[in-house]
């Protein structure tokens, strides 16, 4: 079994360069998360240099905060070249069902891409279930009841990695299933904390991926569980040393960065599932 330490710390051991073709809202804070934890984030979201791009990274990150015609292009262009590599998808619906272009944006990413991974919040894993929005604006706009059951619907139906975020966090992959409670209200209060749970993900997908680990059975499983309490950990940690949301961004950039291995392993609440 890998620990959500050793996860951590292969992470750091490999330096996983990330491409992300992602929203303008939340990209510098989402590059500065990678890089405190030891990633190598890398932005290339034009469609003339977005297949090159993938070809040289470990991960590749598919955000739809902000989708035009050109980073949709760019999107399908990188995600075929990150296939011919081999390299883990994570693709973040941001919004999903606010407009018909993001719908359609979606659809094709799922159809043409399967990614490795599918990670957001309730409203955007239910609206790739049902087509129907709940979301306000781009957040979920409320607690789901089961979110266990559509994060298992999603990675059935994606034949993926599902992990939906929210108070309690699900990791889905078949027929494993695990939550963690890990996190804080703050994380809402700071635009950009589930996209860098997505960016998170595929860091830690990408250092596993690209270790003897990832031959492992449930090794991808056991890394995306890391990662979402790692970044759940660090805002349970920067929260003690926080005024409000502006310190408490600094405060998590600082924890991703000084959290150790052994600490994740202590503080770590895991729940299996059966379904
Ligand atoms: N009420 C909450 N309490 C504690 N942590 C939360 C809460 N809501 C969200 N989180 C955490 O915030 C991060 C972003 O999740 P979320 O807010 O669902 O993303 P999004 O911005 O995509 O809606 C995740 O790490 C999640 O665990
Ligand atoms: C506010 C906003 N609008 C389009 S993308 C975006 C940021 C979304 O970030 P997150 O989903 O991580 O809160």
């Amino acid at each position: 079994m890998l620990t959500p330490g050793d996860a951590l710390a292969l992470v750091r051991q490999k330096r996983p360069v990330l491409h992300h073709i992602m929203n303008q809202v939340t990209m510098s804070f989402v590059a500065n998360g990678v890089l405190a934890l030891g990633g190598r984030p890398m932005m290339a979201r034009h469609p003339d240099e977005a297949a090159e791009a993938a070809s040289k990274a470990d991960g590749l990150v598919l955000n739809l905060g902000t989708p035009t015609p050109e980073t949709i292009e760019a999107m399908l262009l990188a995600g075929k070249s990150a296939r011919a590599k081999g390299i883990p998808i994570v693709f973040d619906p941001v919004g999903v069902g606010l407009s018909a272009m993001r719908g359609d944006a979606a659809t094709r990413i799922l159809e043409e891409l399967h990614p490795t991974a599918i990670c957001g919040n309730a409203a955007e894993l239910s609206y790739l279930l049902t087509r129907e929005w709940h979301g306000k604006g781009i957040d979920a706009a409320a607690p789901v009841s089961d979110p266990v059951e559509i994060a298992v619907q999603v990675a059935r139906r994606y034949r993926c990695l599902a992990v939906l975020t929210g108070k309690t966090d699900v990791i889905c992959g078949g027929r494993l299933i695990a939550t963690s409670g890990h996190g804080d209200e703050w994380l809402t209060l700071v635009t950009g904390t589930g996209c860098l749970a997505t960016s998170i993900v595929a860091l830690f997908l990408a250092a596993v991926h690209s270790a003897e680990a990832g031959s492992k059975p449930h090794a991808s499983w056991e890394a995306s569980i890391a990662a979402v309490c790692t970044l759940g950990i660090a805002a349970e940690e920067a929260r003690l040393a926080a005024a409000g949301p502006g310190t408490f961004q600094q405060e998590l950039l600082d924890r991703l960065y000084t959290l150790q291995p052994a600490f994740i392993n202590n503080r770590a609440e895991i729940r299996l599932h059966s379904r």
